[in-house]
């Protein structure tokens, strides 16, 4: 009676262990099998109580077996099997010995690892894509910081170099101020270069390119479900990918009130909430912001608030027009020749009444422009040296014309003129008494006239 409960309670022991028991004989005949074994191997236990294991593995049902291999070795035996059902299974073979030292039974059990081979799998591919994307990444990244060049010997460019590279080494909240295309961009890129961060992210934000529904959701993110449209398992915000690195925020004048209210808390707590989450997270980053649009003119009507404003504009840097430093022109129209005759494979040179009147323009678009343009020329000319005939029409308006054109008053003009003249004598007669010499007007005038212009 004992013995009986012993047995029953073993058997229950066996069945609660979930691994699946087989006891064959010496010769492979299958005499003992727990119950579970349909769902590894499509074959109901008990119909295979008598059957040999190599014919079963003949059949294709589990193969390798492990009893002839605990037979051999007379220990016990580790496998990873496959069964019919595709299953991955992790035998073990445990051989039993008779009172002559032989192997009479032996008893393997399996415990199923399919589970686990897959996620291994899984995370194999996982880690494959993650090399992939970082390569991918590392890749796009040198592409966006790759350093293109920094023209601007002007006075007025050298200046804001300078400062740039100062405030590159703290890191304090940087605002860029400047018309459409002069470089705004380019100057964030270069603060990022110099600074500690610089092989941490660069993330731009065009603030004036997002929709204002969607802003927050791009700039911070949002978590699993939180709106219909979303994706399911959540995104990760632009705010969050700049972590440790830089996050510019450009065209900032065009944030709505009420995002510029949520864009300055974070600014200040650098905290912020996933849209739909309730765990605030934190972000390490440096701010540039950018606009083109008059700050502080927005802030006196009420459009930008001031709070925001005054924490934005810790170092200002204005950057000048480009017919403000009329002296960067010139190198900016070599180097961008340069850069585009090798990158199309063409040898390009412009004459100099092309360059004198390049010179001559206002630039409203600044150097995207004046690159643009170059840009055009290269690749349109038919000839190695561009000339007059290649500008676009707009190009070579006569002087008179383009003043008018431009409502300019007659002292502007007289301005203007005089400055340029003063440009190109300077680069051409060096000094100041070959200058005076060659304009027929004094020393002094000349010295008083580049001051006045801030020609150097
Ligand atoms: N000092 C410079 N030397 C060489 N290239 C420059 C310089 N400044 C700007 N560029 C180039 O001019 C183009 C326009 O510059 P950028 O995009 O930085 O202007 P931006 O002021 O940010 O314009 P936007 O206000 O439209 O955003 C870019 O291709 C940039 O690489």
């Amino acid at each position: 009676m004992m013995f009986f409960e012993e047995v029953n309670e073993s058997e229950e022991i066996l069945k609660a262990l979930k691994d699946d028991l087989l006891v064959t004989d010496r010769d492979g005949r299958i005499i003992y099998v727990s119950d579970i074994t349909k769902a590894l191997y499509g074959v109901e236990g008990q119909k295979i109580i008598g059957a040999s294991v190599y014919e079963l593995e003949k059949q294709g049902v589990f193969t390798p077996i492990v009893t002839p291999l605990v037979l051999k070795k007379k220990e016990r035996v580790n496998v990873i099997q496959t069964t019919n059902k595709g299953r991955k299974l992790l035998i073990t073979g445990v051989p039993v010995f008779d009172g002559k030292g032989e192997v009479h039974r032996v008893a393997s059990y399996s415990h199923d690892i399919t589970e686990m081979v897959n996620m291994k799998h899984f995370l194999s591919e996982m880690q494959d894509e993650m090399e992939r994307v970082r390569n991918e990444l590392e890749i796009l990244r040198n592409q966006q910081m790759k350093n293109t060049g920094f023209v601007g010997s002007s006075y007025e460019m050298k200046k804001c170099l300078s400062v740039a590279k100062q405030v590159a080494e703290v890191d304090v909240n940087v605002l860029i101020l400047g018309e459409s295309g002069v470089g705004k961009t380019h100057l964030a890129k270069l603060i990022h270069r110099e600074s500690e961060r610089k092989d941490k992210p660069f993330i731009e934000v065009n603030c004036g390119a997002i929709p204002e529904s969607l802003f927050e959701s791009e700039f911070f993110g949002y978590e699993a479900g939180s709106f219909t449209s979303a994706n399911k398992k959540g995104k990760l915000g632009l705010a969050e990918l700049a972590e440790g690195g830089t996050l510019f925020l450009d065209e900032i004048g065009e944030l709505s009130l009420p995002l510029q209210v949520k864009v300055l808390r974070f600014i200040q707590d650098k905290q912020f909430y996933r849209v739909g989450g309730t765990k605030p997270r934190s972000v390490d980053f440096r701010l540039i912001a950018a606009t083109n649009q008059p700050l502080e003119q927005l802030v006196k009507e009420k459009k930008f608030r001031e709070d925001l404003y005054f924490r934005l504009n810790v170092v200002p840097i204005r950057i000048p027009p480009l017919r403000e430093r009329t002296t960067d022109i010139l190198p900016l129209i070599d180097h961008f020749v340069n850069e585009f005759a090798s990158k199309y494979k063409r040898s390009r040179i412009l004459d100099d009444a092309v360059k004198q009147q390049l010179f001559k323009q206002p630039w409203p678009g600044n150097i995207r422009e004046l690159i643009n343009l170059i840009e055009r020329l290269v690749v349109v000319s038919t000839s190695e040296i561009i000339t007059i005939k290649d500008l676009p029409e707009t190009y070579y308006l006569t002087y008179g014309q383009d003043f008018i054109h431009k409502e300019k008053t007659l002292p502007e003009i007289i301005e203007q003129v005089e400055k340029e003249v003063l440009q190109e004598a300077k680069n051409k007669y060096k000094t100041t008494v070959r200058m005076s010499k060659n304009l027929g007007i004094s020393q002094p005038t000349v010295v008083r006239k580049l001051n006045k212009y801030k020609i150097n």
